[in-house]
Formats: structure tokens, C-alpha cells, sequence
């Protein structure tokens, strides 16, 4: 890492996250570290220009509250304290919001007149840099990628082609559970475009028949995640010499599975559950990233922009949104209704506006009008929400004639289907997804 980075400790706040970004945005490369950090840490670190100790109402840890070690106040390097009155540097200033354009006005004279340090943070620099680490740590050997499509495992798969060519190989996984075109998509980007060393299985009817009349959500969930790892770890076997395990991991994953205060540890993004004996060490170039950078990095590898700014997809795909038990019929009504909404909002220009859209087809049928005779069909649900942090989400207001035009295509092209709805709720009470 050649670049200039300022520091910052944990002492239990909500939003180093938020400065951190808020640091990069000035073009300052920027990580969170545990407070307790020692000197000797800190000096392994490579370009450390400034420290920002970051307090928050979480210093408490098991009943004591915590702070740094007072020995990096003499590292030499220049420290700054928010919302940490006990702190003894010379710049000390109150919390911080969750206001980035706040946070950014507030550093800024510690970041560029006190530490120093040089906006030298940008994707070019983080690819170039990255491309030298990987051929580094992976020499002539070789890496497997599951490649899902999705935006992570798309950026790292152009990242690793960039730098070891053809000693990446790539899996795609179709487990029949795809949004219309997409595996297509995988294996025209990756394989056909781009050259790739690209693997794709089509496991459609294997995953379908696991899955023929499971009704529970979670189960249908579980069987999905264990099957894929199962497809998964049949073709790693069928490979010889491979060392390596890409992966998507981005930054907020290794901050929210590392931090001494923060109070919900999640699991690490993985291909998880890998057997024991299928022994890879990891790559992951993303591994410093947050999201927006992640795009940012990935069009800066020349992926087009529908792939990065793709809207998040479950991973269980359209198995969620197919309610119930799983049924061909219906499988396809979804895929279907689901591709006219996206074409749709995409004439209308809101798929660049609203954050997730799609449809649902749930697993009872309602009376209606065919042919001049009675009908007994599925309805399909719209969905379209906006959210900032998917905690809380709120419903797009599409226009009306969008929606009726929508809703005429759904029943004219879609079979088996002979009402649409618009799903109206909130999160909460409802979730974003319907399973
Ligand atoms: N159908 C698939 N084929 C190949 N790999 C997959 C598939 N689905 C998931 N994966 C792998 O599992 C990882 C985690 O999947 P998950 O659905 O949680 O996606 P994600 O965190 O949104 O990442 P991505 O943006 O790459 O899809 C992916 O990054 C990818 O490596």
C-alpha cells in the first residue's frame, strides 16, 4: 500500500464507518483498528500520517470503560480525539454525526494541515496496487472464484484476471433460481468478452427436485445454501492444483465480524462451509473496499455499469420470491414478471432511482376473467422500495400510468397470471423480501 493513510481507533462509536468513508472521500486512504492497538502495530502499518481516536457511547465493555493505549499519544504521529474528553492530544473535538459532508468539513484541517498527509486515495492507484499484491501473494498458482454474477464476486473476478490471467477459474453456479438472462450475462462478460477461464454448471433440475414440495422459508433457504456449496465442492475436486479461494469480501464484512465494542458480531462473507479438507488460503483484493468503492472499482476495470450498480439480489434468488413450495410454473412467472418490471422501471428511468424492485408470486390462485371464461390463476406482486442502510425501508411512488403499463404487459405476456398487485408496506412491519 503506497498510499497515506490516517488511522482510526474504536473506542465504541456507531459511526467509524461513517469517518472512515468520510476520510476517503477527501482521498485519504482510511481503517478502523481496535483501540487497543499498540505502538509496534501501528509502526507495522505502512504511511500512518494521523490518528483519530473515534469515542462513542459503546467505550463501555463488560462494565469498564475503555480507552487507548497511552503510549501512542508519544508514536510521533499526530493524534486527534472525537467525543473522548479523557483523550490527552492537542485537537479534540465533540462526537461525531452520521453527517459525512459534517464529518468531511471537521477533519479536513487535521487530515491536510496537521498530519500532513496527501489525497492520494483513488481507484487507479488501488487497482495498480492490488495487482501487484495478488501476483505477490498467488506467484504462478492457481485461484478459484465462485462467480455469482453479483457485484462483489464480478469486481474480484476482473480483478484477478487482470492480474494472473488465466490462473483464475471461475464457477458459475445456475441454480435455476437466476433472474432472466443472468447466468447468460456471466458467461457473455466473463466468458466469451473477457476471456475468462470460466466453469458453468447448469444444476437447474437438481436444485429444483430438493426442493419439489419444501414450503418453509428457512428450509428452502438452507437446502439452496447447502446444495450450492455441495455443486460447489464437486467441481473444486474435479480441479487440479489449485491453492487459492477468491473471495468478495469487502470492508464493512471485516469490520463487523472484528471490532472489540461493536455489539452484533456477523459471520464473515464467505463461500461458507467449504469441507475442511478442501484447504484453500484466501485472496481477497476487496477486502479494504465499502460498497460505493467497490463499484467505483469495478468500472474502473471496465465492467459496464448495469453489472456494478446491479440492484442486491438475494442469495437464494428468485427461490424467496416464489412463495411456498417451489413449482415450475410459477418459478417462471416470477422470472418473467420480474424481467418486465426491470425493463420497465428501466424506460421509466427508475431503476437508477429506486433501490430494489421486483415481483412475488405466492402460492394461491384467485378467480378471474379468460377468454370469456373463468380463470383460475396466480397473481403476481410488485414490490419497490428505497432504503438507505435496508434496516428500515420505504415505498417507491411510481407513477400510475408506469404501473398500469406494467401491469398490462404482466397479464398479456406472463402465463398462469391473472392479477397484479402493488405491495404497499413499509419495513417494518413488513421485510423487503417476502420469505
Ligand atoms: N450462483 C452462484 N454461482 C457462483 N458463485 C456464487 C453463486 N451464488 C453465490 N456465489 C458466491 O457466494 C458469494 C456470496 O454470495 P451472496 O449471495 O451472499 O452474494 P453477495 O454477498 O451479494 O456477493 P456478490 O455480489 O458477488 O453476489 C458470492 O460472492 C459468490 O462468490
Amino acid at each position: 500500500m503506497k498510499q497515506d493513510m490516517i488511522v482510526i481507533l474504536d473506542l465504541g462509536s456507531h459511526e467509524n464507518t461513517v469517518l472512515a468513508r468520510a476520510i476517503r472521500a477527501l482521498g485519504v486512504y482510511s481503517e478502523i483498528y481496535p483501540h487497543d492497538i499498540t505502538v509496534e502495530e501501528l509502526k507495522k502499518l505502512s504511511n500512518v500520517k494521523g490518528i483519530i481516536i473515534n469515542g462513542g457511547p459503546c467505550n463501555i465493555v463488560d462494565g469498564v470503560a475503555i480507552d487507548v493505549n497511552p503510549s501512542i499519544y508519544e508514536a510521533g504521529i499526530p493524534v486527534m480525539a472525537a467525543g473522548h474528553d479523557k483523550a490527552t492530544c492537542a485537537v479534540k473535538l465533540p462526537q461525531f454525526t452520521d453527517d459525512i459532508e459534517a464529518i468531511k468539513a471537521a477533519v479536513k484541517p487535521f487530515v491536510f494541515e496537521t498530519c500532513k498527509a496527501e489525497a492520494n486515495w483513488n481507484m487507479t492507484n488501488f487497482v495498480n496496487d492490488q495487482i501487484e499484491l495478488v501476483r505477490r501473494q498467488v506467484g504462478d498458482r492457481k485461484v478459484l472464484l465462485a462467480l455469482s454474477g453479483g457485484v462483489d464476486s464480478s469486481v474480484v473476478a476482473a480483478l484477478l484476471l487482470k492480474a494472473i490471467g488465466n490462473n483464475l477459474v471461475c464457477v458459475h453456479v445456475n441454480h435455476g433460481l437466476m433472474r432472466k438472462g443472468e447466468s447468460e450475462d456471466v458467461v457473455e462478460m466473463f466468458g466469451n468478452q473477457l476471456k475468462a477461464n470460466l466453469i458453468y454448471v447448469d444444476v437447474t433440475d437438481r436444485f429444483l427436485t430438493k426442493l419439489e414440495g419444501v414450503e418453509d422459508p428457512e428450509q428452502k433457504r438452507k437446502i439452496i445454501g447447502g446444495e450450492f456449496i455441495r455443486v460447489f465442492e464437486e467441481e473444486a475436486r474435479k480441479l487440479d492444483g489449485i491453492d487459492f479461494l477468491g473471495q468478495g469480501t469487502i470492508y464493512p464484512d471485516i469490520v463487523e465480524s472484528g471490532t472489540k465494542t461493536a455489539k452484533m458480531v456477523k459471520s464473515h462473507h464467505n463461500v461458507g462451509g467449504l469441507p475442511e479438507d478442501l484447504q484453500f488460503e484466501l485472496v481477497e483484493p476487496l477486502r479494504q473496499l465499502f460498497k460505493d468503492e467497490v463499484r467505483a472499482c469495478g468500472l474502473e476495470l471496465g465492467l459496464p455499469y448495469e453489472m456494478v450498480y446491479r440492484q442486491p439480489f438475494p442469495g437464494p434468488g428468485l427461490g424467496v420470491r416464489c412463495l411456498g413450495a417451489i413449482t415450475r410454473d410459477r418459478l417462471e412467472a416470477v422470472r418473467e414478471s420480474d424481467a418486465i418490471l426491470r425493463e420497465e422501471f428501466q424506460l421509466a428511468g427508475l431503476d437508477k432511482k429506486v433501490w430494489q424492485y421486483f415481483t412475488v408470486v405466492p402460492d394461491f390462485k384467485s378467480v378471474g376473467v379468460r377468454d370469456n371464461a373463468r380463470s383460475f390463476e396466480w397473481p403476481v406482486i410488485i414490490r419497490a422500495v428505497n432504503t438507505i442502510d435496508a434496516m428500515t425501508a420505504t415505498i417507491e411512488q411510481v407513477e400510475w400510468p408506469v404501473l398500469m403499463k406494467i401491469t398490462d404487459r404482466i397479464l398479456k405476456e406472463v402465463k398462469h397470471v391473472n392479477r397484479v398487485c402493488y405491495d404497499m408496506s413499509p419495513k417494518p412491519n413488513a421485510t423487503i423480501e417476502w420469505e
